[in-house]
């Protein structure tokens, strides 16, 4: 059995949530207040929910064999957990998003190397802060902050570093990026302790693999093409890469039914393709997920 802690909260509860129901692998709980569940893969496994920045330290201990929380509080944290996964989604959006050191609009620095001794940095990353500022070589107060940082300044702060997703939340509050520090995503981790045990490292990989497929899937199409069997090769050149062969009509021995999945970025083309190539037609069907043997 297995247990996994998962995030709660407003960016990346519900995201998470999605992607596990769409892997097939379900999650129970007695209502969307319950911080405990269970999960079913296989057997049953337990499912409890924590803030993101508990969970790198929970499964460092053991106390979980996995689970998934943003790779900036994984880092803050300095924990030591096996990386297993990085998925793309974030609060809002299906791109990382970034630590950035801001600014007010109108403060005169263009680098970090600007900021004079003193400033006053508010952050809830401080451990990640302290190491930025150690290695950019510059001395400055850090205010520990609980959310809400941009409201920080002027009266706590002079500057902040916090997440950007959209850039929304700097433009409002009137601030700007004056460094990137690193970009992050959402990650599966795994304790030392449970990595280490055959049979879990098993079910940890089995469930980042449904994740990943489910997480894929979506960006992709599946293309049913029939085509006579004496223009196969001039259509073959037009069908997705790793295309196969599905069967012969029932109807025509002479027609083929070919397979393969495309992305769906440039499709009217490739359609257009085929049709030109000889295929008699093409049918599209969305894809759930796309579950691969992986390492
Ligand atoms: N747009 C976003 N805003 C804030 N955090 C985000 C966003 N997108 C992804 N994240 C990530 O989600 C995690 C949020 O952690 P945090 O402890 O701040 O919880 P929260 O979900 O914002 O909590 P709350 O509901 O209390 O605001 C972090 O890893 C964070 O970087
Ligand atoms: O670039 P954006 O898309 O605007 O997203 C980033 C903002 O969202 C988060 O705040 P949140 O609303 O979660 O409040 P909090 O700071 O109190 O956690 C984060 O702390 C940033 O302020």
């Amino acid at each position: 059995m297995i247990s996994l802690a998962l995030p709660r909260g407003s960016s990346l509860e519900k995201r998470t949530l999605d992607l596990f129901a769409r892997a097939g692998l379900r999650i129970q709980r007695p209502s969307d207040h319950s911080y405990r569940g269970t999960i079913t893969y296989g057997d049953t496994g337990q499912v409890s929910f924590y803030k993101p920045r508990e969970i790198p330290l929970v499964v460092e201990s053991g106390l979980f064999d996995a689970g998934l929380t943003g790779a900036d509080w994984i880092e803050d944290c300095a924990a030591k957990v096996e990386i297993v996964e990085s998925f793309t989604y974030a609060k809002v959006t299906d791109s990382p998003w970034r630590l950035v050191l801001a600014v007010p609009e109108e403060h005169p620095a263009s680098s970090v190397a600007d900021l004079g001794p003193g400033t006053r940095v508010a952050s809830e990353y401080l451990n990640v802060a302290r190491r930025f500022f150690r290695d950019a070589g510059t001395r400055v107060e850090l205010v520990p902050s609980y959310g809400a940082t941009e409201a920080k300044i002027p009266e706590l702060a002079d500057a902040v570093i916090d997440v950007v997703e959209t850039g929304a939340s700097l433009r409002n509050n009137g601030l700007r990026i004056l460094e990137t520090i690193r970009t992050c995503t959402p990650q599966v981790i795994a304790s030392p302790a449970a990595w280490a045990d055959a049979g879990k490292r098993d079910r940890i990989r089995g469930i980042a693999r449904l994740l990943v497929a489910a997480s894929r899937g979506p960006l992709r199409i599946l293309l049913t093409v029939r085509a006579p069997r004496h223009r196969l090769g001039e259509v073959r050149p037009h069908l997705p890469a790793g295309s196969w062969r599905a069967g012969v009509d029932l109807a025509d021995d002479d027609l083929l039914v070919l397979q393969g999945l495309a992305l769906r970025e440039g499709l009217p083309e490739m359609i257009d393709g085929l049709l030109r190539a000889g295929a008699i037609d093409v049918i599209e069907s969305e894809v759930g997920k796309v579950v691969e043997v992986g390492p």
